[in-house]
């Protein structure tokens, strides 16, 4: 029986090319969720390395590499989910990883890992250039782990602009989808809130999106807030910036009342 109330915990960290620093923070954040009782606790995107591509790349790793073992230890001792919200994994091209998130049982077993399907290919007006196909493959396999804290859709960042993933996400019975972040300022702005609330309601599920904040490099910038948003599409909490954590409940009464008074994913017609 899936548990009726637990907190969610959402991370937000300024992840740079420092491998040991990044992954010191994430675990100490990972901690400072699970000190004020968050049992579900989400890492942004590239929490281990934002940096120049051929250090992301020389540091990918598999799904049993350090990265992983670290937060599965921690896992294990606290007794906690972890969404290791997204790793660069090494895949058979050498030129490039995938862009995975894994989902860390509170045994420290890997429960899921899904690989981000649509990657940011995007000319930003203010002047930024992003080619992620060129460095990443995408993923093709749309990912949803059934855990005794209810069913979690597992995203990544930039597919959050694809509504279509979350639609199937809804359809194979998502109760949380997390969606790790690190989207630019420049678009965050506008955006991210509108689009984490819009997923939240039309699939009538708890978002939870850890995020990337700050100021990484000279040239890149991520906008944080960091949040999580309750089925009725309400942000339930929401990170101030700098790096830290937010935590909200996730309550299954309230996400079951919710579906029952607006039954909208029974409606559906196309
Ligand atoms: O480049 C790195 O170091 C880390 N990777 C990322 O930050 C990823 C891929 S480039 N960023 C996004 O997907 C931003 C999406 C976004 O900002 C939007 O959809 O508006």
């Amino acid at each position: 029986m899936a548990a009726p109330t637990y907190l969610l915990g959402a991370v937000q960290m300024t992840s740079t090319a420092d491998r040991s620093r990044n992954l010191e923070t994430a675990v100490r954040l990972v901690n400072e969720a699970a000190d004020l009782g968050a049992r579900l606790i989400g890492l942004p995107e590239n929490f281990a390395y934002m940096g120049p591509e051929e250090g992301r790349r020389a540091g990918a790793e598999t799904l049993e590499g350090p990265t992983v073992r670290a937060l599965s230890e921690v896992a294990r001792r606290r007794g906690v989910y972890v969404l290791a919200g997204s790793i660069a994994e090494k895949v058979d091209d050498p030129g490039k990883t995938a862009n995975t998130s894994v989902l860390i049982a509170d045994d420290g077993r890997v429960a899921a890992a899904y690989r981000k399907i649509h990657l940011f290919d995007v000319s930003i007006p203010d002047g930024a250039r992003y080619a992620e196909s060129e460095v990443v493959v995408p993923g093709d396999k749309v990912v949803i782990a059934p855990t005794p804290l209810g069913r979690v859709g597992l995203t990544v960042c930039y597919d959050l602009r694809f509504p279509e993933l979350y639609r199937k996400l809804a359809g194979l019975g998502a109760e949380v989808i997390t969606i790790p972040a690190a989207f630019t300022l420049f678009t965050g702005k506008d955006h991210w809130e509108v689009l984490l609330r819009a997923r939240a309601i039309e699939n009538l599920a708890y978002v939870m999106a850890p995020a990337q904040v700050g100021r990484h490099s000279a040239s890149r910038q991520t906008f944080g807030n960091a949040m999580i948003v309750d089925p009725w599409g309400v942000v339930l909490a929401r990170c101030p910036d700098g790096e830290g954590v937010c935590v909200a409940p996730f309550r299954r009464e309230r996400l079951e009342q919710v579906r029952q008074e607006l039954p909208a994913l029974k409606h559906r017609k196309l």
